[in-house]
């Protein structure tokens, strides 16, 4: 396989740990920012956090700017950067869609961005790539400029809603059957596969499966063993320079139900979800999979998700439409309705 010049993006610097908000300010002014900056957040998590920020900030001389957005969506993206002209740093304080529209902002704008997550729920924390919803193109991932900073407050992270850690969680199992679908897509069609990239997420999904019983509601040590875990897993993204380590053919899934079911579930969720159902297709221990997710309390059926059985059959027809250039177990055709059902059914989804 040929060898191109390849360059690795990761944080320079990573704050974890119960009450690191407040030092949002210092830690801006140790990495040599001046002037203003550009907090983007959502509109429960600017109470929850983006107000600390701020006097953080303010206290340490910066003049500050925020910005609210709803959807990780094209429009938010270019909503952000229009308002980035005298910026010299963008903050991202909130869940995932948050974190990536100001990442793609700030990229677009050729500014440095911090990540500043609410909750332990995506591991776009610390990746280079943004999940962005493009008109009919639906969702897609874009290379983005990696984090210069990581800021996770644990005290926040633990007070947020137990599901949203969870989700995380769920996010993180997603890794077995990406990878699977890399290698397969490495196999079938020469795609370029990072072994090192593929261990750490492998090797994250396993911890996190093994420490599974220490998740516990309330508990601030939890918040910071998902945390590492997302941080790692968004590193194997880092490393791999695509998100394919951490997201194959469940994702197309929890994609594609995204564009389908009137009232989607969290991301992580409906990635957990998917494993199980593209973990049956890659003939290996779905059971296993089903097992793990119950244990973090993460979703396994359509029930708990939310959603209809007839929009998780749909979502199972219509995944491999979904970001087509990455080739999954999929395949380019995808499923009929009825093997999509079966699916379903057999892996007691629905
Ligand atoms: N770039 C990447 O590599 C990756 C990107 N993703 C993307 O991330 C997104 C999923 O992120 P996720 O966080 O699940 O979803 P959201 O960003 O939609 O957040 C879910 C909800 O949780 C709320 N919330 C966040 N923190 C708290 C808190 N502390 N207390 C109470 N509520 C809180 C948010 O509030 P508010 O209304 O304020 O936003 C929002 O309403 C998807 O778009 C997915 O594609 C996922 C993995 C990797
Ligand atoms: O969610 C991701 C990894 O968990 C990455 O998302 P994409 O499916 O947008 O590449
Ligand atoms: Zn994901």
């Amino acid at each position: 396989m040929e060898m191109n010049p390849r360059k690795i993006e990761l944080p320079m610097e990573i704050h974890t740990g119960p009450g690191v908000i407040k030092n949002t300010g210092i830690i801006c002014k140790d990495l040599r920012f001046k002037g203003k900056v550009m907090v983007v957040t959502g509109y429960k998590t600017f109470n929850i956090a983006a107000k600390d920020v701020i006097g953080s900030l303010e206290a340490e001389g910066f003049e500050t700017e925020y910005v609210k957005v709803k959807e990780a969506s094209m429009e938010s993206v270019m909503m952000v950067k229009e308002n980035l002209e005298d910026m010299s740093l963008v903050l991202g304080v909130g869940g995932g869609k948050v974190i990536d529209v100001a990442k793609m902002a700030a990229t677009l704008a050729g500014l440095s961005f911090i990540s500043v997550p609410t909750a332990a729920s995506h591991d776009g924390i610390a990746s280079p790539r943004a999940s962005i919803r493009d008109g009919e193109r639906g969702s897609v991932s874009m290379k983005a400029t990696s984090p210069i900073g990581v800021i996770a407050d644990t005290d926040i992270i633990i007070k947020a809603p137990f599901r949203l850690l969870a989700s995380g969680c769920a996010d993180i199992v997603s890794n077995y059957t990406a990878i699977l679908d890399w290698k397969l897509a490495h196999r079938l069609l020469n795609e370029r596969y990072s072994e090192s990239a593929a261990a750490l997420s492998l090797m994250t999904a396993k911890m996190i499966i093994k420490s599974a019983d220490a998740i516990k509601e309330g508990l601030e040590r939890s918040a910071r063993l998902v945390v590492k875990s997302l941080i790692s897993s968004g590193i194997a993204i880092s490393i791999a320079g695509t998100s394919r380590p951490a997201s194959g053919s469940e994702h197309k899934f929890s994609h594609a139900l995204d564009r389908i079911a009137p009232k989607p579930a969290l991301h992580g969720e409906q990635c957990g979800v998917g494993t199980i159902m593209m973990m049956h297709l890659h003939g290996g221990d779905w059971r296993f999979i089903k097992d793990a997710l119950k244990k973090m309390h993460a979703p396994t059926t359509a029930y708990e998700l939310g959603i209809e059985p007839e929009y998780i059959i749909e979502a199972l027809t219509k995944a491999h439409t979904i970001r087509k250039e990455r080739y999954t177990i999929l395949g380019d055709r995808g499923l009929t309705r009825e093997a999509a059902e079966k699916l379903a059914k057999k892996t007691e989804v629905i």
